[in-house]
């Protein structure tokens, strides 16, 4: 049985402007065990379609499931197998973090909940926290609270969207290290996030969604490796060749160039200093998923064009 499955998702919203289409036919399965990454610009559609995965919102047409349940069929069922870590921080100002934690243990029928709470509390590194009111807790800490909270009902399936937007950069180490740690444990994770080298580093399959469609669908590794291995980079001031300009990615003086192998890192240069281009600061790097994400959002828009 799969983790998760969208089939056929589509959603439009009514504005002033007319049908917005955020969502056309969106289909993908995650499996047991995955740590699967979403991407996209903003107003991709990520955020829409966790909304209709967690049941907050109803797809205009198309069929999504949790753990093998229908999440608009079975709402309460799809829930208690789905742990959502919002975007925003929800919270009761007046419980402290234990009481918050059991609360949210309460509304699932887990009343005598304390002995994972604690195991969350540790993990995510709340403990001396634990009789501390939200209101009296940092962003940070709060954050480690919506974390804790989605988890506290071990659900087999963790959502977690945009979790380290504006987050410092030892909670993003110390959060990634616990959820990985589930994720070893047998937790399906699915990630939506705009920091790439998260994605590169964490997740095993990667979907990218732009402006409601699935426009990549593949192994992290094999996404990199479609999109050739490397990048020349540098900076000038002139014009390039247009053998060149015509497959380089300028922003203001600096220039990007794909390439696959260092025989055409030097036939790139080669073709640069024929051309009388100085260059300053050059370097060679590994293409990342940045690279491949721009990349793909060219193609795509050629396509449209075309
Ligand atoms: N309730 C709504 N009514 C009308 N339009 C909406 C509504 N919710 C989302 N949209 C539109 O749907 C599209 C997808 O938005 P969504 O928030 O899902 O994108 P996203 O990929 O999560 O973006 P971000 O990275 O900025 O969070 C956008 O064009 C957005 O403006």
């Amino acid at each position: 049985m799969s983790a998760v499955t969208f089939e056929q998702v589509s959603k439009q919203f009514r504005t002033s402007r007319g049908v917005l289409q955020a969502l056309d036919q969106v289909s993908f399965t995650i499996e047991p065990g995955e740590f699967f990454g979403l991407l996209g610009p903003n107003g991709a559609g990520k955020t829409t379609l966790i909304s209709i995965l967690a049941g907050l919102s109803r797809p205009s047409t198309g069929r999504v499931t949790v753990a093998g349940v229908d999440v608009h069929a079975q709402p309460l069922q799809a829930r208690r197998r789905l742990g959502v870590v919002p975007q925003e921080l929800v919270f009761d100002p007046f419980f402290t973090v234990r009481e918050a934690l059991r609360f949210q243990s309460g509304y699932f029928g887990l009343p005598r909940n304390d002995d994972w709470i604690d195991e969350l509390l540790a993990g995510l590194g709340l403990r001396d926290k634990a009789d501390t009111n939200m209101r009296q807790l940092s962003g940070g800490m709060k954050r480690r609270v919506m974390v804790a909270q989605a988890l506290v009902h071990r659900p087999p399936v963790i959502v977690l969207d945009e979790p380290t937007a504006g987050v410092d950069v030892e909670l993003r180490q110390s959060l990634w290290a616990f959820i990985a740690q589930l994720n070893r444990q047998g937790s399906t994770v699915l990630l939506t996030t705009h920091y790439l080298e998260e994605a590169e580093a964490l997740c095993t399959r990667i979907a990218m969604l732009r402006a409601g469609r699935v426009v990549a669908l593949e192994r992290t590794a094999a996404l990199l490796q479609r999109f050739s291995a490397h990048v020349v980079r540098f900076k000038t001031d002139q014009a390039l060749p247009p053998a060149l300009a015509a497959r380089a990615r300028v922003t203001g003086r600096i220039a990007q160039i794909k390439v696959h192998d260092a025989l055409e890192v030097e036939q790139v240069l080669a073709t640069l200093r024929q051309a009388g281009v100085v260059l300053e600061d050059v370097e060679v790097h590994k293409a990342d998923l940045e690279d491949v994400f721009l990349e793909l959002m060219a193609q795509r828009r050629q396509e449209a064009v075309a």
